[in-house]
């Protein structure tokens, strides 16, 4: 083989693409009607998306009231509604994927994509469900495509209960359904170990935030 047609595999094997849905997904379920799905390595070339991420979408730092102070969010953020062009065409592809394999059971289409940039491990996002809006009283589904360096999600039954683990990154696809957002939490925390950047791309529902 020549050194040039070895290296067009290797681009090629790059190359962004979406996998297969169909039996490569495994759901588990969790208590109180929530469950999970994974499918780990969804999108192959998933670092060149990253890189293409970290530079091109207009990134913003958010500050919220905490108590009597005002504190900077541990990520950069960028919300796309559902009118408006994803920063990357695979990015339409995926949600094209995950609507012809979810649409029967979702019963509408995934329509907005919310962007979260965790620089280093002391980038985090707290617990919490994803209740601004529909998903505090209804069934849904959040579908989270990760990029760049794997960090640990974490998922605990609202009230109290253990927590399960499951580490994001490089491709990785993990859609949270049924009851999940009112009656689990999730957080990606903030770690001492060494942690590359990842991005995280969030598809939704209209009304589900
Ligand atoms: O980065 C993630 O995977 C989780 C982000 C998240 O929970 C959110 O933005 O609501
Ligand atoms: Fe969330």
């Amino acid at each position: 083989m020549t050194a040039a047609f070895q290296a067009s595999l290797l681009a090629l094997d790059e190359e962004l693409a979406i996998g297969p849905l169909g039996d490569t997904v495994r759901r588990t379920h969790l208590a109180h009607g929530a469950w999970i799905d994974l499918r780990p390595g969804w999108l192959a070339g998933a670092d060149e998306l990253y890189e293409r991420l970290a530079e091109t979408v207009p990134w913003h730092a958010e500050r919220r009231h905490m108590y009597d102070r005002v504190v900077d969010v541990p990520r950069l953020l960028k919300f796309y509604d559902e009118h408006e062009t994803l920063p990357h065409p695979v990015l339409d592809e995926a949600r094209r994927a995950l609507d012809l394999h979810y649409g029967d059971e979702l019963g509408e289409p995934f329509r907005t994509a919310g962007l979260c940039f965790y620089r280093d491990g002391r980038d985090s996002v707290a617990w919490h469900g994803d209740t601004i809006g529909r998903g505090s009283t209804e069934d849904t589904m959040v579908a989270i495509l990760s990029v760049g360096d794997p960090r640990s999600l974490l998922l605990r039954p609202r009230g109290g209960g253990s927590s399960i683990r499951h580490d994001l990154g490089h491709g990785d696809l993990i859609v949270m359904g049924g009851s999940c957002q009112r009656t689990w939490e999730h957080a990606i925390p903030k770690t001492s170990r060494p942690a590359g950047p990842r991005i995280s791309i969030q598809f939704r529902p209209r009304g589900v935030r």
